[in-house]
């Protein structure tokens, strides 16, 4: 017999503080962590590395079907081996979120990666970061947050995140980079990004991490003491 196992969803675009704040909602929580971003960047990579067209939906659906991909949690990272290979550091670059957004957009890819999310949600809970956890991927689930902020505040954070991994960045080109991804994911004709009808949407331009932590908890503590 198959036991539900509650999931708190949390979409929103790139660098809306997403993976922050599921982080510490799953360690809180004692929660498994779907880092579903983590998939499509893979996904690209391995399509990179075999030379498959990034816009060719009939090769990169078999790749998606088959991919060779491990997490392996190791301390407080998670390493990414796709196909015997250590790519972790490849697959945070923006690059990789740049080509992870095009392989995203198509209809039959998107369709056979659906299978492989949906079976991290298992006991006691699950803690799913995207874009389309509160839409269609765990469309049941019994709590449901959309985290935004504006593009400029997001084009500043990842900026001050890659320079404390001491990479040389510029402003101008991440904002248009942030830009041209949220045009792509809002805009596709698939799963596009946008909160749920039941969702509760944060915007977290004026507010700190813990900000944001403090309002996520109490609500996934009102709505889980209300099921
Ligand atoms: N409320 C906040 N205020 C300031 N900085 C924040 C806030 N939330 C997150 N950050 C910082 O912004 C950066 C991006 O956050 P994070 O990686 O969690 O975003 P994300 O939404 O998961 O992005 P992506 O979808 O591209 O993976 C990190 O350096 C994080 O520490
Ligand atoms: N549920 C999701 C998650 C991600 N994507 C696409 O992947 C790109 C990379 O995601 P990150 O969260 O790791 O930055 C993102 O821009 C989306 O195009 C998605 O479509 N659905």
């Amino acid at each position: 017999m198959s036991t539900h196992a509650p999931v708190i969803t949390v979409d929103g675009p790139s660098g809306a503080g997403k993976g922050t704040l599921c982080m510490l909602l799953a360690d809180k929580l004692g929660w498994k962590l779907l880092d579903s971003g983590a998939i499509y960047r893979v996904l690209a990579l391995a399509a990179i590395h075999h030379g498959v067209d990034l816009e060719s939906e009939d090769a990169l659906v078999p790749l998606a079907a088959h991919l060779d991909v491990q997490f392996k949690a190791e301390g407080e990272l998670v390493k990414v081996i796709l196909e015997g290979e250590d790519v972790s550091g490849e697959l945070r670059r923006e690059e990789t979120g740049m080509a992870a957004s095009k392989v995203a957009a198509l209809p039959r890819v998107r369709e056979a990666l659906l299978r492989r999310q949906r079976a991290f949600s298992e006991a006691p809970g699950l803690v799913a970061d995207g874009r389309d956890m509160g839409t269609v991927v765990f469309p049941g689930a019994e709590v449901k947050i959309f985290l935004d902020a504006s593009a400029e505040e997001r084009a500043n954070r990842r900026m001050n995140q890659l320079q404390q991994k001491g990479l040389d960045v510029n402003f101008d080109s991440l904002l248009s980079e942030i830009q041209e991804r949220d045009d792509r994911d809002r805009n596709r004709a698939v799963a596009p990004l946008r909160p749920a009808a039941d969702a509760l949407v944060l915007d977290s331009t004026e507010m700190s991490i813990e900000q944001v932590t403090a309002q996520a908890l109490a609500y996934v503590e009102k709505k889980l003491s209300a099921e």
